[in-house]
């Protein structure tokens, strides 16, 4: 079972169990003091709607003062129009019709100015909500590989979503309720002591009591609801990985133990959820208990004080009606105050992505890198992904535009790693790599990457029609060049055989596609982004030889003119490459043509036997 570890910064929260198959690590416990300095970045985000909140603050402050006005004319009623004090007038009707005609105006007005207010609030809040979210998405597509490396899909997921929805309430209402009960209470407070310090002090003996017993249970409130995360963020990243994974589940019959393992995660964050929603809940009765003896004090000594004179019926009923809007704010505060606890946590979860800064950075001075030709050039290139263990032991390749080079290798061996950089996913730990002359750390990512065409092993398709996928290579690309470019790749004739033909729809991964077709998609779309330098991850799997055909020849058309880097699997594809580099745990043993390194019998030599040797067994 789990152990709630989630407390201290950068404790890992994350073992399940010794044994288990799933090791998730949590996101670090982040451990910082409410901190107005947050709220204030938090509240940051309503500034370019200052504008329109000036009219709802106004309604606010109007449905406040309506709603402190009618006690004021209990009062009056009672003390003049009901029971005016001996020899001070006599009773009268119309002046009580009139100040109940005074209320019911009162009370019509502060029905319209709250109805304003949370009609538009609401609308703000939720412009807020949309901004933010879309600040975080955006900064969290520049984050680096490193950033994605170290994090579950799901944990980001949930920081975009969960973590944004819990600011919701805050935004909607939160912000323009926790204004309206200040100035309500400032206002009641005032009310009483004016009228009658010793009696408004009385009843008030027992608010700082309650603040105490409020103020322990912050801190555990606190740590209750980040705690709900981590495990709202546990299970939405074992989620994301049982639905990419389904097919392996299904395949090795592990569906029991999926579910073992997910009822386990649901138990321990409906625990942790019922936890921080217990502690919530404790302030209403220490609110109900105060708001009685805060009553007690007023009758008792109100009788006490009316006996002496010193102040009228009315006014002890003014008091009751006033003390009975006190605690509302008050308890209202309070759950607003658990409200905030919950948006600090969530904030710092946010903020947290926002602070954190692309590891591949673009300096200052970086300029647009133009058209290139397609030098490509690896000067004594040394990388690592975690330090200590270098994946790159100092490469350098000397490629000319145009040529073709094929990385071959052991499994392991850095050709990804390679490719990594070259793309500047991530940077050299030493060496740098530059193209026509130009260390690529200069420019700027963009039009770094606009210039070089990756197309990966696992091709990735989005859902939407063909034509969507293939037009994603250059969004500007006319409905006649996609065609061309999928008839250049051999891609039309299927396309044409799909029901819908180029408006196929096609889900997430591409999955009613073969792998054959989702390669000929991808060549389609790297064909039409037209890069300079293009990197192709080629797939492994086996296909048809008419496939293999197929693709061979739209391999020609995509390559041709064009510096190329090739993760080369297919003995074809290596054949015809004008350079092998044969790379061995990070370090390149050799390169040269196909005749020329088979010649030498070194390393290239071995792999393309133990190739033979696999076919023909
Ligand atoms: N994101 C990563 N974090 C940490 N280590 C990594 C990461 N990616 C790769 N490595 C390590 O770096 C080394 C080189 O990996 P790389 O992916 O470049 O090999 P490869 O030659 O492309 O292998 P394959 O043919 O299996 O794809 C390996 O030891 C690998 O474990």
């Amino acid at each position: 079972m789990n152990k709630d570890t989630s407390r201290t910064q950068g404790q890992k929260a994350g073992a399940i169990n010794k044994g288990e198959r799933f090791i998730y690590q949590d996101d670090d416990a982040i451990e910082k003091p409410f901190n107005w300095a947050q709220m204030r970045r938090l509240f940051h985000y309503m500034a370019p709607y200052k504008k329109e909140l000036v009219p709802i603050i106004a309604a606010m402050v109007v449905g406040t003062l309506t709603r402190l006005t009618v006690p004021a004319l209990f009062i009056w009623a009672i003390d003049t129009a009901i029971r005016p004090p001996e020899g001070e007038g006599e009773p009268s009707v119309p002046l009580l019709f009139t100040l109940a005609g005074a209320m019911v105006v009162l009370y019509l007005i502060q029905w319209a100015a709250n109805n304003y207010r949370i009609r538009h609030t609401n609308v703000i809040g939720q412009k807020v909500i949309y901004d933010l979210r879309k600040h975080l998405f955006s900064h969290i597509q520049r984050l680096s590989f490193r950033f994605y490396d170290k994090r579950p899909a799901g944990s980001v997921l949930v920081r975009v979503t969960n973590d944004v929805n819990a600011l919701q309430d805050l935004f909607t209402n939160g912000v323009v309720n926790l204004l309206m009960d200040c100035v309500q209470l400032v206002g009641i407070v005032l009310i009483l002591l004016i009228w009658n310090f010793q009696l408004g002090l009385a009843v008030m003996i027992t608010v700082p009591l309650m603040f105490i017993v409020s103020t322990s249970l912050r801190k555990r409130i606190r740590f209750a609801w980040q705690d709900v995360r981590m495990k709202q963020s546990r299970i939405n990243s074992h989620l994301n990985e049982s639905i990419q994974g389904m097919k392996v589940t299904q395949a090795y019959v592990q569906e029991k133990d999926n579910m073992r393992f997910f009822n386990n995660m649901n138990e321990v964050n409906i625990k942790a959820w019922n936890k921080a929603s217990a502690l919530n809940q404790a302030f209403g009765p220490i609110i109900e208990l105060t708001a009685a003896v805060g009553t007690l004090i007023l009758f008792w000594y109100g009788s006490y004080l009316i006996q002496a004179g010193f102040i009228t019926v009315g006014i002890l009923v003014g008091f009751a009606n006033y003390i009975g809007n006190f605690w509302d704010p008050i308890n209202r505060l309070g759950q607003m105050y658990s409200q905030l606890l919950v948006a600090m946590a969530s904030s710092e979860r946010i903020f947290e992505f926002i602070d954190e800064q692309p590891t591949v950075g673009e300096a200052k001075n970086a300029a647009p890198l133009p058209s290139i030709r397609g030098d490509v050039k690896f000067d004594n290139v040394v990388f690592e992904y975690e330090p200590g263990r270098p994946a790159l032991k100092g490469i350098s390749l000397n490629v000319e535009a145009g040529q073709s080079i094929a990385l071959v290798g052991h499994t392991g061996s850095g050709k990804s790693t390679i490719i990594n950089l070259l793309c500047r996913f991530y940077d050299p730990v030493e060496g740098k790599v530059s193209i026509d002359g130009v260390d690529i750390r200069d420019v700027t990512i963009d039009s770094l990457r606009s210039q070089v065409g990756i197309v990966l092993q696992d091709t990735f398709i989005f859902s939407g029609t063909i034509r969507d996928n293939i037009r994603y290579g250059r969004l500007n690309a006319t409905d006649e060049e996609i065609v061309e470019a999928a008839k250049a790749v051999h891609a039309h004739d299927f396309i044409m055989s799909l029901p819908d033909g180029y408006d196929t729809q096609v889900e997430e991964r591409g999955n009613v596609l073969s792998m054959g077709q989702r390669q000929l998609l991808s060549f389609a779309r790297a064909l039409l982004a037209d890069p300079r330098v293009l990197i192709l991850d080629e797939a492994t799997a086996s296909i048809d030889t008419e496939t293999e055909l197929k693709i061979q020849d739209a391999l020609k058309t995509l390559l041709a003119g064009r510096t190329s880097f090739m993760i080369a699997h297919r003995l074809s594809t290596i054949r015809n490459a004008d350079l092998i580099v044969v790379l061995d745990h990070g370090k390149i043993v050799e390169q040269g043509t196909h005749d020329e390194l088979i010649a030498s019998g070194g390393v290239y030599n071995g792999l393309i036997e133990a190739q033979y040797r696999f076919l023909s067994a």
